[in-house]
């Protein structure tokens, strides 16, 4: 007698385009070539190793680079993972995704989707069609954490270059290499030959401990991110505000601190409804502390805290758009 095998998880992979999708013209161009070119089919058949761990189905939600990633595709890409997370069928499921914008779908849907199940978002440095591409250990990898039990409860997980990283935390931090994404305090694991070796938890609230709702936002407010140099000047803060901005990031130098000939605009802004974040414009682990360089008190503004001011933008929005104030703004900033 021979005992039937046991059922393999069922793996959905969200196709979206990006560079894991992409093709160059020779197998040398691994930096000219164009994203978003390979469809979901595709994507699974170049990976016939997909077969042994889950049993992977593809929908193809998006074919674009990450870059052009807009607010309304956050939207559609969250009812989605929303919806199919709640299917008695789906076990995982997998993101493919241009690497540009990863961290801020992956810090939105951490943020927004109600779900125990594991998320994973992944994508690649180097297009498909490139010798050594990354591609497609990438989403083997990538599956092979969805499919695994004990990658549940842990938020939305990005996989990349064998490592695991919360959705939170990651950052693309080089553009040219595969170990491109680097999270400030440490990835939570590894996944090595079929196998998830879990270091760490996050302690940050995310998925089913959230307060926000991806089945509740119908729109995301419009939040910009205005950049911190030596000679800075206020112009591009009273545009954006001008132009019908809700909250602006400020991704100010050092520990966000602000330029003198910058404060009174962000002042003025605040009083006139504009929320205003400073975060930091440091690559390597920004932390903005209250009341460290400017009086957040006093001034009524809001601070990042960790987060970068990409991801920074994306709590703003699901903040506002739940209605938050700037002492609930601030403490999520703490809480998430
Ligand atoms: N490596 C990549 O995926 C970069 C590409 N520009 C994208 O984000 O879609």
């Amino acid at each position: 007698q021979t005992a039937t095998p046991p059922a393999r998880p069922q793996v959905v992979l969200l196709a979206t385009g990006g560079t894991i999708a992409g093709a160059g013209a020779t197998a040398a161009n691994s930096a000219s070539y164009q994203a978003a070119k390979v469809p979901v089919d595709k994507l699974i058949a170049g990976v016939p190793e997909l077969a042994q761990v889950a049993q992977v189905r593809g929908e193809q939600v998006f074919q674009i680079a990450s870059e052009s990633f807009t607010n309304e595709h956050l939207l559609t890409l969250g009812k989605r993972v929303a919806a199919l997370a709640k299917q008695p069928d789906v076990d995982g499921i997998v993101i493919t995704h241009g690497t540009d914008t990863l961290e801020e779908t992956a810090y939105f849907l951490n943020l927004t989707v109600h779900t125990d199940k594991p998320v994973v978002v992944v994508g690649s440095m180097r297009p498909s069609t490139a010798i050594s591409a990354d591609g497609a250990l990438n989403l083997l990898n990538a599956v092979t954490t969805a499919a695994a039990k004990d990658s549940r409860g842990k938020g939305v997980l990005v996989v990349m270059n064998d490592e695991i990283h919360t959705g939170r935390d990651v950052s693309k931090s080089v553009n040219i290499k595969t170990e491109a994404f680097r999270s400030p305090w440490g990835p939570l694991g590894m996944v090595v030959e079929g196998k998830t070796y879990w270091f760490r938890a996050p302690v940050k609230r995310h998925t089913t401990g959230s307060e926000f709702d991806i089945e509740q936002i119908g729109a995301l407010p419009a939040v910009s991110i205005a950049y911190g140099s030596g000679n800075a000047d206020d112009t591009a803060y009273r545009a954006f505000a001008a132009k019908g901005a809700k909250a602006i990031i400020h991704a100010g130098t050092g520990n966000g601190s602000v330029a003198a000939p910058v404060v009174p605009a962000l002042r003025e802004l605040r009083a006139q409804g504009v929320q205003i974040v400073r975060s930091a414009r440091v690559t390597a682990g920004g932390f903005v502390l209250r009341n460290a360089e400017q009086p957040d008190d006093q001034y009524d503004w809001v601070v990042s805290h960790d987060l970068n001011p990409q991801k920074a933008r994306i709590l703003t929005m699901v903040a506002l758009a739940r209605g938050a104030d700037s002492k609930a703004l601030q403490r999520m900033f703490m809480e998430y």
